[in-house]
């Protein structure tokens, strides 16, 4: 008769290779969404309507019905955020704090945009300033992006005062032009984001914009400011196109401590998500709702309608209190037409530009303030997730004009 205790460390052998084996095939399964996107898109074109309650025909802008739960629980802990989506359980971070940050930056802007900066202080201590000189202030200003009329202007400007100065010692001509650097940019606009509660309710914020501008990465970034700043933050993942976006900002959200709502669907209506991200800001009493969207190329009709739709199904529950419109420094003029654009469907309430690291065309901060009448509120100045930073007129003049 055979000895069963020589066979137990064979059987434990198959239970543990069966364990393996099952808890490989339910990640594989968890890794694949449920439903895939039927045929080639492109990444402008809409997403088939499949959470159909929040359309507006629908009158009733309720949870997606046909799969209940299909959006993730906001949840209290990374590991927690869905049954159904793998997250890694990382360590909760904390957030580098907010204030000063432009200054702990701005290195960064210092190494992209002083040579704009230095061009001009050179210029305007030459001995004499001839025409020519003055055209290649002008150059400088227009190679800035600043823009062709606000150029002109700071040109009349500075020769105005450059008479009525005489001789000039390094220091004046610096502390000139940072006056008028300063008047240009306007310290004026209102910048502070509407982030407080009212009315019993959280306040929305919507982030918007053309493709890869650094939306996804501006709402986890800014999630992480407004952790730093002691904000009960839920994030809604109404970009249910691309399809890494949502696990993206769940990710973005997890590292602070932040809940995702978002759809295991992909295509799933964006309003929906949003209306759903709102209703559990709203039960949770959440200070903040943060509602990332697609990329959308402006001159694409239905994407843009799409756009107006979102906002409108969140008005039915609470206020939009901030439109924010990413825009990537680097595109220089092309981000005037993508705000014009964005500022028709939804109305805009400030500008977050990304990437001022990578380009030495920061005056376009000027040139969108003036035709736009928004002010610029946050600024990108890097990859890293605390490189998001509040807009300071004074620190930014300070940066291009810095000797570094
Ligand atoms: N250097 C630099 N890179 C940035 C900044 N902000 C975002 N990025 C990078 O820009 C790239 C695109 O960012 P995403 O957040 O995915 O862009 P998106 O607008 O959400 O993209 P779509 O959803 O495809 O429209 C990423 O590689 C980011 O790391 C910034 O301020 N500086």
């Amino acid at each position: 008769m055979t000895d069963l205790s020589a066979l137990l460390p064979f059987a434990i052998a198959v239970i543990v290779l069966l364990v393996v084996a099952g808890s490989i095939i339910g990640l594989v399964r968890g890794r694949r969404s449920k439903v895939r996107y039927p045929g080639t898109r492109d990444a402008n074109d809409l997403a088939p309507a499949q959470g159909g309650p929040a359309g507006e025909d629908s009158g009733a802008p309720v949870a997606l019905a046909e799969a209940p739960g299909s959006l993730a629980e906001p949840a209290e802990a990374p590991a927690e955020i869905h049954d159904d989506v793998v997250v890694e359980a990382v360590p909760t971070e904390t957030p580098a704090p907010v204030a000063g940050r432009l200054q702990r930056l701005r290195e960064r802007l210092v190494k992209s945009n002083n040579v704009f900066g230095k061009g001009l202080l050179a210029l305007l201590a030459s001995d004499s300033i001839d025409d020519a000189v003055w055209d290649e202030v002008e150059e400088t200003l227009l190679l800035a992006d600043i823009g062709t009329e606000p150029s002109l202007e700071l040109v009349d400007t500075l020769k105005d005062r450059v008479k009525v100065m005489g001789s000039r010692k390094p220091d004046e001509v610096r502390a000139m032009l940072r006056e008028e650097l300063i008047k240009l940019v306007d310290p004026t606009l209102e910048r502070s984001l509407s982030i407080d509660r009212k009315a019993g309710k959280p306040a929305v914020v919507l982030v918007v914009g053309v493709n890869g501008v650094g939306k996804t990465t501006t709402v986890g970034k800014l999630a992480r400011v407004l952790v730093a700043e002691d904000k009960d933050v839920i994030l809604g993942a109404a970009d249910t196109f691309r399809a890494a976006a949502a696990e993206q900002l769940a990710t973005w959200g997890a590292r602070v401590g932040v809940p995702t709502v978002k759809s295991d669907v992909d295509g799933a209506d964006p309003a929906s998500v949003a209306f759903e991200a709102v209703k559990a800001g709203i039960e949770q009493e959440a200070d903040v709702v943060m509602v990332d969207t697609a990329g959308r190329l402006q001159n694409k009709v239905g994407l843009m309608d799409e756009l107006g739709k979102v906002k409108r199904v969140i008005e039915k529950q609470a206020e939009v209190d901030e439109v924010l419109l990413v825009l990537d420094a680097t595109t220089g003029q092309n981000g005037l037409n993508q705000a014009r654009v964005f500022s028709e469907v939804v109305d805009i309430t400030g500008i977050v530009l990304t990437k001022l690291d990578g380009t030495a065309k920061g005056g376009i901060v000027v040139a969108i303030q003036k035709q736009l009448g928004v002010p610029v509120k946050l600024v990108g100045l890097g990859e890293g997730p605390d490189d998001l930073a509040p807009f300071d007129v004074e620190g930014f003049v300070d940066a291009i004009l810095s000797e570094g």
